[in-house]
């Protein structure tokens, strides 16, 4: 069986399980069991809102929507979640936007329309009127959305749980800003921790691999036999991936990023495990990306050469590959090439040649 032809079988399982309405069934017949109700979820939503436009956009429809949020938001009189302010979900929301068909939302988008929040049905005719608090729209587009809360680009941060629908669509379509909602980050983080051992040992590999090439250069004629450190660099790989399960980590497969990865890396402008993370912030805080080096940065040091042509300090460097430098350089390992350098005193002393030639995975 083909990797295509499993993932065919997994999409068309998920949309069939989607579109049938099966699953909708099941959850709402057992909301306890399938929402985690969460009462710092209005919470957060009030605070926002004292400072900015809250607007919800789902590609779900009203009833399940309101099914949803009733529960959340403690809709039942009896229930201990129930907000201390007795608002309905809907108060807390500027606009809400259901049936938004993302991604096609972010482009041309469909019909806006009102729903009539009685029975769940569309009112007749497209919607051209002036934004309604508490009203319910269905269908329309990111465009309309801008327009009706008078925002635009940057000046909106969108929260979403689709690496693709949500993120990527939203980015490059309308420049807005972007939140990541990544459940698994939870376990993700937890083997990060628990496993360090299999994490070492891989970039001891990939150190070890590099040693063997550090006396050549393009003079020599000598293959090193390379098949048994691959070997086992498939092996921890492999061992790693099983940790997060059958189907391995989200984010990466041994040392190489996932496309799932660079695609969180290149168009979410946050992530976490839940957008209930906001709530430890001030609305003023700015968060700032972690540097992260380009290739060529990482294997060369800032390090200057008394008196040697730059291009000798940097075929020395590489020379320099240190095991016991492994621990402090695994970030700058995985998130580049694959060669850990440090600033060592032998790189003064001794210019060498080559400049080194970096490996991107
Ligand atoms: O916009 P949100 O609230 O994230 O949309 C959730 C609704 O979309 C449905 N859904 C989710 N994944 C799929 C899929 O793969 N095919 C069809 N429909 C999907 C489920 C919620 O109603």
């Amino acid at each position: 069986m083909s990797f295509k032809s499993m993932f065919q079988d997994v999409r068309d399982t998920m949309d069939y399980v989607h579109e049938s309405g099966c699953l909708k069934e099941k959850t709402l017949k057992n909301l306890d069991k399938y929402l985690l109700k969460d009462d710092r979820i209005p919470l957060l939503l009030s605070r926002m809102r004292e400072v900015g436009k809250i607007f919800l956009a789902t590609n779900s429809d009203y009833k399940y929507t309101d099914a949803i949020m009733s529960y959340l938001f403690g809709h039942d009189k009896e229930d201990k979640y129930k907000d201390p302010t007795g608002k309905r979900w809907r108060s807390y929301f500027d606009l809400i936007v259901v049936d938004t068909r993302k991604p096609l939302f972010f482009a041309e988008g469909t019909v806006l329309r009102q729903v009539n929040t009685d029975n769940g049905k569309l009112k007749i005719g497209t919607y051209t009127g002036p934004h309604q608090h508490c009203a319910v729209y269905s269908g329309g587009s990111s465009d309309i959305v801008g327009d009706l809360l008078g925002v635009k680009g940057k000046e909106i941060l969108y929260v979403g749980d689709h690496i693709f629908g949500d993120i990527l669509k939203s980015k490059k379509r309308q420049g807005w800003r972007t939140f990541l909602v990544v459940p698994e980050l939870a376990k993700e983080l937890s083997i990060w921790t628990e496993k360090s051992e299999l994490f070492n040992e891989l970039k001891s590999l990939d150190i070890f691999l590099a040693e063997l090439y550090q006396d050549m250069d393009s003079s020599s004629s000598e293959h090193p036999n390379i098949s048994k450190i691959q070997k086992q660099i498939q092996r921890v790989t492999h061992e790693m991936d099983m940790c997060y399960g059958k189907t391995g980590s989200l984010f990466r497969s041994g040392s190489r990023q996932t496309l799932f990865s660079s695609q969180l890396m290149r168009y979410a402008d946050l992530y976490a495990a839940t957008f209930l993370n906001l709530l430890y912030y001030p609305f003023s805080y700015l968060f700032r990306a972690l540097p992260v080096l380009m290739p060529h940065e990482s294997t060369v040091d800032h390090v200057s050469v008394d008196g040697a042509d730059t291009s000798n300090a940097l075929g020395q460097q590489l020379k320099n590959i240190k095991r016991e430098y492994v621990q402090e350089d695994w970030v700058k390992l995985v998130n580049t090439a694959r060669l850990s350098l440090e600033d060592s005193p032998a790189i003064r002393k001794e210019p060498e040649k080559k400049p080194p030639v970096v490996m991107l995975y």
